[in-house]
């Protein structure tokens, strides 16, 4: 039995583009939502899911953390960043035409990233916000007598016919998204991958309430240990006003020393600690960053 794969689609997704990145012959099953891509997980139906975490230019894509901290505690298994060019595209019978589309389509994460294009080139132009941009594409496929617009990737126009039209209207060059896989168990991925880049610990961090200082005691239990942390966002916990966690990053693997140390000061203060996971991270494109360098 081949192994399946479930992610964001349908076909033409950037998840997409990361599933054949790093699973290039499992068995890929398109969902439409990131909670259902999620949900398969846990079900049973697929082995692995990829949802998208995080992007440079937006910034977090919540509805994947705030599922996986309230609804699915499933674990994070490895990490693909792939890098986001943001085109768009028409069905090719409105390509003459393009100039009176109504209507723009996308993901709104894509959506956001082009945010400037769409304010200073089509002002009014209405925006439609779907479940992701391979169904943005897929809608303008299917509707080549409404003159309306998708913003996705190649892929995208590729899997569906669409004429690209205007390329890399995202408004920051350096645009990536992370991708998280999850999995039911915290197996192992293969480190022995061209686009293998390090491994990743991300820790929940609940805080004591009202104590007077204790994000400072936090983030020094990984400071005085040398602790390379990429990232720190809060979140709320949806328990009221003023209640959040942290998530925060560090640049190593679980090891039996220095994050149990951290884990064991912290909940000597009262802090509650979850590990989401430790993993491999993969940058597509990491042979080509390395010549540029
Ligand atoms: O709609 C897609 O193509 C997705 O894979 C989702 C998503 C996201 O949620 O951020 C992924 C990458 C891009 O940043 C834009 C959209």
């Amino acid at each position: 039995m081949s192994t399946k794969v479930g992610y964001l689609g349908p076909k033409g997704t950037f998840t997409k583009i990361a599933v054949n990145e790093l699973f290039p012959t499992e068995e890929k099953i398109p969902y439409e939502t990131i909670p259902a891509s999620i949900d398969a997980v846990t079900k049973g139906d697929v082995e692995f899911a990829v949802v998208p975490l995080e992007n440079a230019i937006e910034g977090s894509v919540n509805i994947t953390i705030d599922y996986l901290i309230h609804e699915q505690n499933l674990p994070i298994v490895g990490e693909i960043v792939v890098p986001i060019r943001q085109h768009l595209m028409v069905h090719p019978q409105n390509k003459e035409m393009w100039e009176s589309v109504t209507s723009v389509l996308s993901h709104s994460h894509a959506i956001a990233q082009c945010h400037k294009f769409l304010h200073t080139k089509m002002p009014t132009v209405d925006l439609q916000y779907v479940k992701s941009t391979g169904a943005a594409a897929e809608y303008v496929h299917e509707h080549p007598e409404e003159c309306i617009a998708a913003i996705g990737n190649e892929l995208a126009a590729k899997e569906y016919g669409l004429e690209i039209i205007k390329k890399d209207i995202h408004d920051y060059d350096n645009n990536h998204t992370r991708f998280v896989i999850l999995h039911k168990n915290a197996v192992d991925l293969s480190t022995e991958h061209r686009y293998y880049g390090g491994d990743r610990t991300t820790l929940m961090v609940t805080l004591p309430s009202d104590y007077a200082g204790a994000l400072h005691q936090v983030l020094s239990a990984f400071a005085w240990r040398k602790l390379n942390l990429s990232k720190i966002e809060s979140r709320p916990m949806k328990t009221g006003l003023g209640n959040y966690f942290f998530l925060v990053d560090v640049e190593m693997k679980m090891d039996e020393v220095l994050i149990p140390g951290v884990v064991a000061e912290l909940e000597a203060l009262n802090c509650s600690v979850r590990v989401l996971g430790s993993y491999p991270y993969y940058f597509i494109g990491k042979e080509q960053s390395a010549i540029q360098k």
